[in-house]
Order: C-alpha cells, then sequence, then structure tokens
C-alpha cells in the first residue's frame, strides 16, 4: 500500500509580535504514521502546531494537512482534525458527561459519549465536576473530546503530562490503536521515552529550526551506543583499547557497535587481571539524540540536564516498567 502524506510543513516561518518562534521549519508525516516533534521550552513545538490546526496563519513557507491550506481551508480540514492543545478550555462546574455531551453537539457524526469516555480511561469519572478532577484527568478528558469526531488527523501537544504510570501507559495504547487503523498522529512530548516508544519519526525542534529528524529506529541506529564503566585504579586513559572520555573516574566509549566495543574491552580486561566495575552497555536513546542536539542554555538549566544525563538510565528503566 502507498501511503500518502498527510502534513507537509515547507519552509514554515511564524512570528509572534516581532518574535520569529518558528524559523523555516520542514517536514511530512505519512498517513497513519506517529511523528514526534521535539525540543526544550520555547522551541516552537507548539506554535508549529497552531499553524497546522489552522489556528493561526502561516507567516511563511506552506502548510497543507490532507491536502488542504489548514487556515484557508479550515472548513475542508478542521472536522476532520482533533488536537489537544496544552491548556484546555473547560467549564468548571460541568461534570465529565455534561463536558463530553456540549462538546458532542458542536461535531459532526461524534463518537458515542460513553465511547469517548472508555478511550480515555474516565468511565469512572463520568459525574465528577471537571473542577474536580485531578490534572492527568484533566488531560484524559481532553483526550476524549479530541478523538470525538473519530479524526484522521490527530495534533497531540504534550498528551500525557501528569498522567500517573498507568494513564500513561494506557494512553500510549489508545495512540497505538489510533495509528494501527489508519490516524495520523502528531505529538510533542518532554518525555523521550515516551517519543521513542510510539513514533516512528521525529523532528527535535531547537530556536525555531529543526536541528535532528529522520525516522527513529533509523536515527537512533545511525548514532550507535555507549560503553561505560569505573576506570580500574593506576590505569590511564590512553591504556584502554578504545578511545575514551573519563570524568569523574566514569569512562564513556562511544561505538557504531556498543556489544563489540564492551567484548573488546572485557577482553582487555581480563587478560590483565581488571574488572571493569560498573560496566554498562546501552545502545543510543533519543535522550542521548535529544542532549546532544538541544542543549540547554548556559547557567542553571545546563547543570540540570548534565545531571538528566548521569540519572538517566535509571529513571527510564523505572519508569518503563511502572509503564508495562
Ligand atoms: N502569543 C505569543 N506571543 C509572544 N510570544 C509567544 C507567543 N506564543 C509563543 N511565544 C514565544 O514563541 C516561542 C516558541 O513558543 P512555543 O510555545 O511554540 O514553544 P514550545 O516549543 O511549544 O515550548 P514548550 O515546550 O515550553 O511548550 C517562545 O519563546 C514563546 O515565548
Amino acid at each position: 500500500m502507498v501511503r500518502m502524506t498527510a502534513i507537509e510543513v515547507n519552509g514554515l516561518r511564524k512570528s509572534h509580535q516581532g518574535f520569529e518562534a518558528v524559523r523555516g521549519v520542514s517536514f511530512e508525516v505519512a498517513e497513519g504514521e506517529v511523528f514526534a516533534l521535539l525540543g526544550r521550552n520555547g522551541a516552537g513545538k507548539t506554535t508549529t502546531i497552531e499553524v497546522l490546526a489552522g489556528f493561526q496563519r502561516a507567516g511563511g513557507g506552506s502548510v497543507r494537512v490532507l491536502g488542504h491550506d489548514p487556515y484557508a481551508e479550515r472548513a475542508a480540514v478542521r472536522p476532520r482534525t482533533g488536537i489537544m492543545l496544552q491548556e484546555a478550555g473547560f467549564f468548571p462546574e460541568l461534570t465529565v458527561a455534561q463536558t463530553v455531551d456540549a462538546w458532542r453537539g458542536f461535531t459532526d457524526a461524534p463518537r458515542p459519549r460513553d465511547e469517548a469516555l472508555e478511550l480515555a480511561g474516565l468511565t469512572a469519572r463520568a459525574r465528577t465536576r471537571v473542577r474536580q478532577l485531578s490534572g492527568g484527568e484533566k488531560r484524559r478528558l481532553d483526550l476524549a473530546l479530541a478523538l470525538l469526531g473519530r479524526p484522521d488527523v490527530l495534533f497531540l501537544d504534550e498528551p500525557t503530562t501528569g498522567m500517573d504510570p498507568r494513564a500513561r501507559a494506557a494512553t500510549w495504547t489508545v495512540i497505538r490503536d489510533l495509528a494501527a487503523n489508519g490516524t495520523t498522529i502528531l505529538l510533542t512530548t518532554h518525555y523521550l521515552e515516551e517519543a521513542q516508544r510510539l513514533a516512528s519519526a521525529m523532528a527535535i525542534m531547537d530556536e525555531g529550526r529543526i536541528v535532528a529528524s529522520g525516522g527513529m529506529a533509523e536515527t537512533l541506529a545511525a548514532r550507535g551506543g555507549r560503553v561505560a564503566f569505573r576506570l580500574p585504579a593506576h590505569v590511564g586513559t590512553g591504556e584502554l583499547p578504545l578511545p575514551a572520555t573519563v570524568t569523574d573516574g566514569l569512562a564513556v566509549c562511544r561505538a557504531a557497535d556498543p556489544d563489540l566495543a564492551a567484548q573488546t574491552l572485557l577482553t582487555w580486561a581480563a587478560e590483565r587481571g581488571l574488572r571493569l566495575e560498573g560496566l554498562e552497555v546501552r545502545a543510543a536513546t533519543l535522550e542521548d539524540l535529544f542532549l546532544e542536539h538541544a542543549p540547554a542554555a548556559p547557567g542553571r538549566f545546563a547543570e540540570d540536564a548534565r545531571g538528566a544525563e548521569d540519572a538517566r538510565t535509571g529513571e527510564s528503566s523505572r519508569f518503563a516498567e511502572d509503564a508495562r
């Protein structure tokens, strides 16, 4: 089957009050694909989504959603798209069920209320007032509303922020099922493991430009991985069989094939009667790529980013287990 292009972005530019938030961005998303648009705060992701959803006119370049200009041909595009923005405008005194019913009134051929609530895992909260929902539950209500019109294209801006691990895993299943049934999904997220698991293609934005993009599997394979271990006492970096950087006694070798690099290092160590304490072999993760291409601004957040790199392995595997 030939997959059509559902979203086309060509040289998109967009300014807010003289500040150019998006500076010539191009990418394509195939029908039924999950595409992750990534980048640190302020990179221009939401602005791009707002243009794609037809809320704002492109300042330069062109965008097409399902073959149409989403701003000029809004009537053709809007009924076929669903959107979950970061800030939902709910009425706090309505219940969840009343909110869905109100939204159904604005939607052509909407899903039944119960089906939408079930998809978003909100069946048990149907009679709860919106103001009493937790942050994660509000995101789930947003998801229910975005899915009401059975959209062909779904824009999800940080869809799982505030969700607990179980709700997040359930949302991933919904997203995967929708894509398997042909829905095209463009999502932004700061949870890189989420992007790595869900998306088959991605682009990393920084300061309004794309700094890395491509198929998820291919891009990660091309980056290679790393082997880390405690540098044995009295061994100099120059004695190692592979180039390594050493920080605070932790040696890190980057390698296209990290398994092979680990074998080389272990053989070398065994021949000398040395142990490689804390040996860790890892394929590249999206987080590696992200930290490389979207470095933190100088100052406090630069240090946070380094902390994230050190803590990364433990954090992401804990999350992975919770979510399984
Ligand atoms: N309405 C607006 N008026 C002025 N500046 C804006 C407006 N909306 C966004 N910006 C600025 O444009 C830049 C890009 O914002 P945008 O919301 O697109 O980033 P983002 O990548 O979605 O960030 P985040 O991850 O924090 O959501 C930011 O510097 C932001 O301050």
